[in-house]
């Protein structure tokens, strides 16, 4: 069964329609909503959840109706919005706590589990100290908390990974690849940079101006290509000039040798080329397409 399925979705606000006839389904896993900003994934997480009614059109997550069941879709489903929505005088535990009490669970359960899911995002001593204080980092992990905090099927993120550092940015790409893995959540995640994407969703959907440009798995955009990366230590250039001496279509790309594979002969001359030379081998492998290039070539 699919987690989410949508047929001919559409909403119009009186300037702007922010989605536009969307069919697509898509099943358990981490899958990536990718667009532009503006290009309706907030909307449609909204009408998802039951939150929004859409102006024409039918969609189910989990199998249940987002128009009669929003209720029930809201039990089973854990959300975390692009904007923060924190009170700044309240701790971590004692946010995520009430969070749980809100979801239903009772006093001394949701105390355990809040725990649980600040030790899993990431947050420590810091849960004592109010929100206010947090870095953006933190407060992203808080919001992931007590989206994670009900113990859902399936969790909405929109934006996670919206205005963090680099070392943040990957630190919250892991964890969501750990929620899909590891505690077997679904997760729909959304983004306006494809490559961040792909290095955490099996699956993703590519929105344009409220329409579907593609769904698809991520492993159909990401095949091996025609190209091999070669990298030697301290002989770039040597090995360079030899294995075009020798005919093969080679070009030098920051620290590596890229050359395009003519056969597996391709392979013997490369071997053969710096065993010649005495030079020595840190890496060969065969290039894999990423989802950006579908876009830009
Ligand atoms: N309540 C609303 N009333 C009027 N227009 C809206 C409303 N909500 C969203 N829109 C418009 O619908 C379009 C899609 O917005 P949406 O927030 O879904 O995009 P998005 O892909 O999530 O972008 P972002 O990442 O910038 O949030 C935008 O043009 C936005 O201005």
């Amino acid at each position: 069964m699919p987690i989410i399925a949508a047929q001919g979705l559409t909403m119009r606000f009186p300037r702007v329609t922010a989605l536009d006839s969307l069919d697509v389904s898509v099943e358990a896993g981490v899958v990536g909503l990718v667009g532009a900003n503006g290009a309706g994934k907030s909307t449609l997480i909204k009408i998802l959840l039951g939150l929004l009614p859409p102006t024409e059109g039918r969609a189910s997550v989990l199998g249940l109706d987002i128009a009669r069941e929003g209720a029930a879709i809201r039990e089973r489903v854990g959300f975390m919005p692009e904007y923060d929505c924190l009170p700044p005088d309240v701790s971590a535990t004692e946010f995520v706590v009430h969070m749980a009490r809100m979801c239903g669970l009772p006093p001394p359960a949701a105390r355990e589990r809040a725990a649980d899911v600040l030790r899993h995002v990431g947050l420590y001593e810091e849960r004592y100290r109010p929100i206010g204080g947090y870095s953006t980092g933190m407060k992203q992990k808080v919001k992931l908390a007590q989206a994670l905090v009900h113990d859902p099927r399936l969790v909405f993120l929109d934006e996670p990974t919206n205005g963090l550092d680099p070392a943040g940015r990957d630190e919250m790409l892991a964890l969501i690849r750990r929620i899909g893995s590891e505690f077997g959540i679904s997760v729909l995640v959304t983004s306006h940079l494809l490559g961040e994407l792909e290095r955490v969703c099996d699956h993703v959907v590519i929105i344009d101006g409220g329409k579907l440009l593609r769904s698809q798995a991520v492993e159909s955009f990401t095949a091996v290509s025609g190209v091999l990366t070669v990298e030697v230590q301290d002989g770039r250039d040597t090995l360079g000039e030899h294995l075009h001496a020798q005919g093969v279509a080679v070009r030098p790309e920051g620290r590596v040798l890229v050359v395009d594979i003519a056969g597996e002969q391709t392979y013997d001359l490369i071997r053969d080329g710096v065993a010649d030379l005495g030079l020595h081998l840190v890496r060969l492998e065969q290039r894999r397409h990423h989802i950006e290039d579908v876009f830009t070539s």
